[in-house]
C-alpha cells in the first residue's frame, strides 16, 4: 500500500515543516489539493505552492485538480515539478486531450471520479491513464465522512484492470482513518490520501503506522 498525505490539512505556516514530518514518518507521496474557488467551493494551492515544495522534499508530488479548466492548469503543475497530475473527469469536455497532453511533458497522468460520476464514463480514457482515483467523499474539504457505497466502485474498478488486463494504479481520496482504510484496502486500492487522519494527528508518525497495520 501506498500513503498519499494531503497537504490540505497540514499547518500552512509551517508547510515545509510539515512536509519533512511525514516524509521521515515513512509517507510514499504528497498529495497536493488543488482547488479554484469555482470547479469547487474553496480555494486553495496554485503552481507556485507547487514549485516551492519541489526542492524541499524527495516524495513525488501528485497535484489533485479540483479546477474547472484542467487543460489550462495542467502544463502550469508540470513544469512547477508535479509528477502527477490527476483530472477530474467532470472538469472538461476534452478529458483524453489533456490527459495526453500531461503524459507528454512526462508526468503520470490520472483522472479522478467524483462519488456520483459513473466508471463507464471513463471507458475510452483508461487504457491512457497511470492512475484512477475515486473520490470517497465530494470534493472540495478534507475532514468529511467516508462514503461507504464507493467501496463497491473501487472494487468494480478493480474487476475493471483484471478484465482489461491494465496496469493504472487505483487511489481513493478522502475520510480514510485506521476504520475505513480496510474496507478500501480489500477492494482493490493501492493508494490511500489521508490528509486530516495524518496531519490532525498528534502523531504523524504513528497515524501512518496505524493505517499500514490496520490493513494487514
Ligand atoms: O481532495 C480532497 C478534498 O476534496 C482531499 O484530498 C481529501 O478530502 C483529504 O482529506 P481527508 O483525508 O481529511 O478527507
Ligand atoms: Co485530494
Amino acid at each position: 500500500m501506498k500513503i498519499a498525505p494531503s497537504i490540505l490539512s497540514a499547518d500552512f505556516a509551517y508547510l515545509a515543516r510539515d512536509v519533512e514530518k511525514v516524509e521521515q514518518a515513512g509517507a510514499d507521496l504528497l498529495h497536493v489539493d488543488v482547488m479554484d474557488g469555482h470547479f469547487v467551493g474553496n480555494l486553495t494551492f496554485g503552481p507556485l505552492v507547487v514549485q516551492a515544495l519541489r526542492p524541499v522534499t524527495n516524495l513525488p508530488l501528485e497535484v489533485h485538480l479540483m479546477v474547472s479548466d484542467p487543460g489550462v492548469w495542467a502544463p502550469e503543475f508540470a513544469e512547477a515539478g508535479a509528477d502527477t497530475i490527476l483530472v477530474h473527469e467532470e472538469a472538461t469536455s476534452h478529458l483524453y486531450g489533456v490527459l495526453q497532453h500531461i503524459r507528454a511533458a512526462g508526468v503520470r497522468a490520472g483522472v479522478v471520479v467524483n462519488p456520483g460520476t459513473s466508471l463507464s464514463s471513463l471507458d475510452e480514457v483508461l487504457p491512457l491513464v497511470d492512475q484512477v482515483l475515486v473520490m470517497t467523499v465530494n470534493p472540495g474539504f478534507g475532514g468529511q465522512k467516508f462514503l461507504t457505497p464507493m467501496v463497491d466502485k473501487v472494487a468494480r474498478l478493480y474487476q475493471l484492470r483484471q478484465e482489461r488486463d491494465l496496469h493504472f494504479a487505483i487511489e481513493v481520496d478522502g475520510g480514510i482513518n485506521d476504520q475505513t482504510v480496510k474496507a478500501a484496502a480489500a477492494a482493490g486500492t493501492d493508494i490511500f490520501v489521508a490528509g486530516s487522519y495524518v496531519f490532525g494527528a498528534s502523531n504523524v508518525g504513528d497515524a501512518i503506522t496505524a493505517l499500514r497495520e490496520a490493513v494487514k
